[in-house]
C-alpha cells in the first residue's frame, strides 16, 4: 500500500486494556484531528523558527503593532462554568494510577493531570495515563499498593483538567499515512472521544491546559481543534474550556490576543514559571547583555518574573478571566522537620505573593502542600476568586520590564548543581519518570530546560563568569561532571546507578551544553531514546 493512503495505524505495542482506548473510532476522530490541523501545525513550528531567527540577529520581543486593537478593545472571555469559578489551589501531576487517585483525593480544588512536563511521554505511560483518566471520570479506578494498600476515590474529587503534550512533541506510536502524529492532538483527541459525554452528565466539563504556546496563532489553532471536535462529536460549541500557560517569553507579549482567540474556550492564563525562564534563555540566548544568573537566585521577585506574573493578572482580569499563580518546586522533606518547615516557609510566601498580588489561585506539586497554599488563598482570597478586583489595573508593564535582565551571581555550586540535577533529571526521563524529586525539589522538564540552557550559555558568553572570576567554559563542564557523576554514582550506591540509564543521559547531556546548536527542546533527542 502507497504510504500516502495508509490511513491510521497504531505501531506501538498493545497491551491489556489499550484496545479499549485506541478504539477504531477513537483513532478515526484522531486521524481527523492529525488531517485537519496536522500541516498547520508543522508550519506554526517553523513561525517559531523563523521568529527565532529573528531573534538571534538582534531583534527583540515586543507586543504586535497588528494587533493593538485587541489589546486596546473592549471585550471579555465567555463565563466560566462553575467548578472554574473557585481554583485556589489546583495540584498537578502525572497521570500515574495512585499518583491519579491522590491527586484528586488531596483537597486541591482542580488537578492537573499532565501529559507535558511532569510526564515521560513513553507508549506506556501515555495510554495508560488515558486508562487512568477514563477510569477516575468513571469512578471505576482502583489501586493496590504493593504493601496491601488499597486507594478509591473520595467521595467529593478535585476537578480534573489534563495538559496535552505542547505543540513540539510527536506521538511515534501512531502514524498517519506512515507519519507520526502530533502528542498534542493525541492526548486531547482520546481524553476528549472517551469522555465527553461523561464528564458533562457528571456536571462537569471538558477542561484542557494547553502548555508552552508561543503565539496567539496557536492559540487560534487550538480554538479551531476544539471547534472542529465539539461538532464532530455533536457538543455545544464553547464547551470545552482551556487554560493557557503563559510559559514563554513570547506568548507574554501576547496574552490578550490569546485569551481573545480562545474566548469563547478561554478559562483564563497560568504563570507557568520554570518554562517561562527556560523560554527567556533560548529566546535571547544570543543577545550579548541577556544573562542568568544560578537557577537558585531567579526567583518569582526578580524584575523580569515578577513584571511578567503582575501583567497576567491585569490582562486576565480586565477580561474576566482567572490568572492562575505556579509551582514553587519545594516539595515536603520527610525525617527532617526543621528542614521541611523551612520548606513549606518558602512555598507559603510564594502563595502570599500570588495571592496580595491578585491571582486567583496556585499550584502545588505534592498533597502535603494543599493545606499549606489553602490556608493562604483562604486567609487572602475569602472569596471564590480575585476576577473583579483592581489590583493591579492601574499599572504599566512595558517591553523593557518583561525583558530586563537580572542581577546576580554564577558560582561553582550553582553549575554544579544545574550539571549533577540536570544528568540525573534526563536519566530519570529516559528512564519513564517524568518526575522526579531531586534533593528535596520538584524536579521536571521545565526545570531541567533552565539547567542546561543555563550551561549552554555560561560557555558561550562573555558574561558566563563566576563570581570568583573564572570563566565558563567547555572543559570545567567536563571537570566538574566527572566530579558531579562520582557524587550521584556515591548517594545512589554502584548498583543503582548501573542499572539506570546514566549513560545514555550523560551522552543526551553532553550534546545539549557541548553543541554549539543550541537543541529546541530536551525531550526531542530525548524521544529518540524512548
Ligand atoms: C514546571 C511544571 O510544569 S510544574 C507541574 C509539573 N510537575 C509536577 O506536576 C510534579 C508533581 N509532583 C510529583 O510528581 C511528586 O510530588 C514528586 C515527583 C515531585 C515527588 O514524588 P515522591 O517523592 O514520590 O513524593 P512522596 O514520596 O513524598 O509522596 C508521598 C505520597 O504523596 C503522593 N504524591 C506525591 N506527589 C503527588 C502528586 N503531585 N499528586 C498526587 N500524589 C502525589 C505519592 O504518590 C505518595 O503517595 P502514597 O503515600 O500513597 O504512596
Ligand atoms: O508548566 C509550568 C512551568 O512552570 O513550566
Ligand atoms: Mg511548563
Amino acid at each position: 500500500m502507497s504510504t500516502q493512503t495508509r490511513g491510521i495505524e497504531v505501531v506501538g505495542a498493545l497491551k491489556p486494556q489499550y484496545d479499549e482506548i485506541l478504539t477504531p473510532d477513537a483513532l478515526k476522530f484522531i486521524e481527523e484531528l492529525e488531517r485537519n490541523f496536522g500541516e498547520r501545525r508543522v508550519k506554526l513550528l517553523q513561525y517559531r523558527q523563523k521568529r527565532q531567527e529573528e531573534l538571534n540577529n538582534g531583534k527583540l520581543p515586543d507586543f504586535l503593532p497588528e494587533t493593538k486593537h485587541i489589546r486596546n478593545g473592549d471585550w471579555t472571555i465567555a463565563p466560566l462554568p462553575k467548578d472554574l469559578r473557585d481554583r485556589r489551589v489546583e495540584i498537578t501531576g502525572p497521570t500515574d494510577r495512585k499518583m491519579v487517585i491522590n491527586a484528586l483525593n488531596s483537597g486541591a480544588k482542580l488537578f492537573m493531570a499532565d501529559f507535558e512536563d511532569a510526564t515521560s511521554p513513553t507508549w506506556e505511560n501515555i495510554v495508560e495515563g488515558q486508562i487512568n483518566l477514563r477510569d477516575a471520570i468513571n469512578r471505576t479506578i482502583l489501586f493496590e499498593n504493593p504493601n496491601g494498600k488499597k486507594y478509591v476515590l473520595n467521595e467529593e474529587t478535585a476537578v480534573l483538567i489534563p495538559r496535552p503534550r505542547g505543540l513540539h512533541l510527536e506521538e511515534k506510536h501512531v502514524l498517519v499515512d506512515g507519519k507520526p502524529i502530533s502528542g498534542s492532538f493525541f492526548d486531547f483527541g482520546m481524553y476528549f472521544f472517551h469522555n465527553v459525554k461523561n464528564l458533562l452528565a457528571k456536571g462537569t466539563g471538558p477542561y484542557f491546559y494547553v502548555p508552552k504556546l508561543e503565539s496567539h496563532l496557536e492559540a487560534r489553532l487550538w480554538n479551531d481543534v476544539f471547534v472542529y471536535a465539539q461538532e464532530e462529536l455533536g457538543v455545544a460549541q464553547g464547551t470545552i474550556k482551556a487554560t493557557v500557560l503563559i510559559e514563554t517569553i513570547m506568548a507574554a507579549f501576547e496574552m490578550n490576543e490569546i485569551l481573545y482567540e480562545l474566548k469563547e474556550h478561554s478559562a483564563g492564563l497560568n504563570c507557568g514559571r520554570w518554562d517561562y525562564i527556560f523560554s527567556y534563555l533560548k529566546k535571547l540566548r544570543n543577545h550579548e547583555d541577556v544573562i542568568l544568573p544560578d537557577r537558585s537566585q531567579v526567583t518569582m521577585t526578580v524584575p523580569f518574573m515578577r513584571s511578567y506574573s503582575l501583567l497576567t493578572i491585569q490582562t486576565c482580569h480586565r477580561r474576566k478571566a482567572p490568572a492562575i499563580g505556579g509551582m514553587a518546586a519545594q516539595i515536603p522533606i520527610k525525617n527532617n522537620p526543621q528542614a521541611n518547615e523551612e520548606a513549606f516557609a518558602k512555598v507559603r510566601a510564594d502563595k502570599e505573593r500570588e495571592a496580595r498580588d491578585g491571582h486567583d489561585g496556585t499550584w502545588v506539586a505534592h498533597p502535603g502542600l494543599v493545606p499549606v497554599a489553602m490556608e493562604v488563598f483562604d486567609r487572602e482570597m475569602p472569596q471564590p476568586n480575585q476576577i473583579h478586583s483592581s489590583k493591579q489595573q492601574t499599572i504599566t508593564v512595558t517591553t523593557k520590564d518583561l525583558l530586563e535582565v537580572p542581577g546576580g551571581t554564577i558560582t561553582e555550586e550553582g553549575v554544579r548543581l544545574n550539571i549533577n540535577v540536570g544528568i540525573q533529571y534526563v536519566e530519570s526521563w529516559l528512564s519513564g519518570r517524568g518526575a522526579a524529586p531531586i534533593y528535596n525539589l520538584m524536579e521536571d522538564a521545565a526545570t531541567a530546560e533552565i539547567s542546561r540552557s543555563q550551561l549552554w550559555q555560561w560557555i558561550r558568553h562573555k558574561k558566563g563568569v563566576l563570581n570568583d572570576g573564572r570563566k565558563v567554559t567547555a572543559e570545567m563542564y567536563e571537570q566538574l561532571k566527572c566530579e558531579e557523576l562520582g557524587k550521584i554514582k556515591q548517594e545512589l550506591g554502584a548498583q543503582v546507578y548501573e542499572k539506570g540509564r546514566f549513560t545514555e543521559a550523560v551522552e543526551l547531556f553532553d550534546r545539549m551544553i557541548l553543541n554549539d546548536d543550541f537543541v529546541d527542546f530536551l525531550t526531542l533527542p530525548g524521544y529518540e531514546l524512548l
